[in-house]
């Protein structure tokens, strides 16, 4: 991105004064919503930036990366931003959090102040019903975790390949009756993807499916798991360890015996409260290494766009 432009073109393109343009850069009051959209329009379409000489001089620092989470309590985006972090800061970035609550309005916000700060690069983690149209300008810039998207940079879990290795070990242990937690198919990756693992694993093993959806819960877990346990399964496979953790807890609270727990994700908490469970470790520590590692890679010119995929192993 160029600087082709100044503050003062900007200013004579909207049709107000400097000051009035400052004060959208600078997310200040004493703005319009109509004026403040018509700035922020003569800022997209022009891609203007303010210099990074201005910002340092504003006492901002002068390489700065965004990170936008889904959720903050997520435990799975927790380990991989804090993967992140000591990449970003050895290379004299400071990151910069912030959230999109899985609404793809959100993130066009947040894109478009970010925009206005001139940040230097973004790690998204991605979700279903972003649109490209948003994504494609930034695509120099930005890492999508999580998620894939053709034209852009992309760090992905193997979701169906996580549930492929919990039924070969159950099968292993002689387990076929085995019940599976899932979440939304409009959830691609935590929801269809490993729905679909689990039915095709079924299927090619004459097994009978047990599904049920639900959220991406503790309490979604401890909801669901009494309908599989009608139809008396040895094993559940729950989407996430989260939901995982609330199927445990159910069969803890009615001291039922016999019933195999597994998750996907490997998360400290679960095998701290259940050591019996197992799990899969998907690689969000891995996964937020290489999406920092390629961000920083295009940033210095040094990489082209990637798609990567992180490898998942059973825990043990
Ligand atoms: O309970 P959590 O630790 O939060 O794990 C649940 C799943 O979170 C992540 O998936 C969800 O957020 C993704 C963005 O980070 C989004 O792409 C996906 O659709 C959501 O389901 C994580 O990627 C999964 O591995 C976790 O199982």
């Amino acid at each position: 991105m160029q600087n082709r432009l100044t503050i003062n073109d900007i200013a004579r393109l909207s049709g107000v004064g400097k000051s009035t343009v400052s004060r959208v850069l600078n997310n200040e009051g004493n703005v319009s919503p109509q004026t403040r959209e018509r700035v922020l329009q003569v800022i997209e379409q022009e891609h203007f930036s303010p210099s990074k000489s201005a910002r340092a001089m504003r006492g901002f620092s002068d390489k700065i990366v965004a990170i936008i989470v889904s959720r903050l309590d997520s435990p799975s985006e927790n380990q991989a931003v804090r993967a992140m972090l000591p990449l970003f800061y050895q290379q004299g970035y400071d990151p910069i959090v912030l959230e999109s609550q899985f609404s793809a309005e959100r993130v066009k916000e947040h894109l478009q102040v970010l925009r206005q700060r001139n940040i230097d690069g973004v790690v998204l983690f991605g979700f279903t019903g972003l649109s490209p149209q948003i994504l494609m300008p930034w695509k120099d810039k930005l890492v999508m975790l999580a998620r894939e998207m053709p034209g852009l940079s992309s760090v992905c879990y193997d979701d169906a390949g996580a549930v492929q290795l919990l039924m070969q070990k159950l099968l292993a242990q002689n387990i076929r009756s085995i019940g599976f937690i899932g979440v939304s198919p409009h959830d691609t990756t935590t929801g269809q993807k490993r729905s679909q693992a689990y039915q095709a694993f079924c299927e090619e093993n004459g097994l009978t499916p047990h599904l049920v959806l639900g959220e991406l819960t503790y309490q979604s877990g401890f909801d669901l798991l009494p309908q599989l346990l009608e139809s008396r399964i040895e094993a559940v496979i729950c989407a996430s360890d989260t939901i995982a953790i609330g199927a445990q807890k159910y069969l803890q609270q009615q001291q039922i015996t016999g019933v195999q727990v597994c998750g996907i994700g490997n998360n400290p908490l679960l095998h701290f409260l259940f050591p019996e469970s197992c799990s899969v470790e998907l690689g969000y520590g891995a996964g937020g290494e290489a999406a920092a590692t390629q961000l920083l890679a295009q940033l210095d010119g040094s990489a082209t766009l990637k798609q990567l995929i992180v490898p998942g192993k059973l825990a043990v």
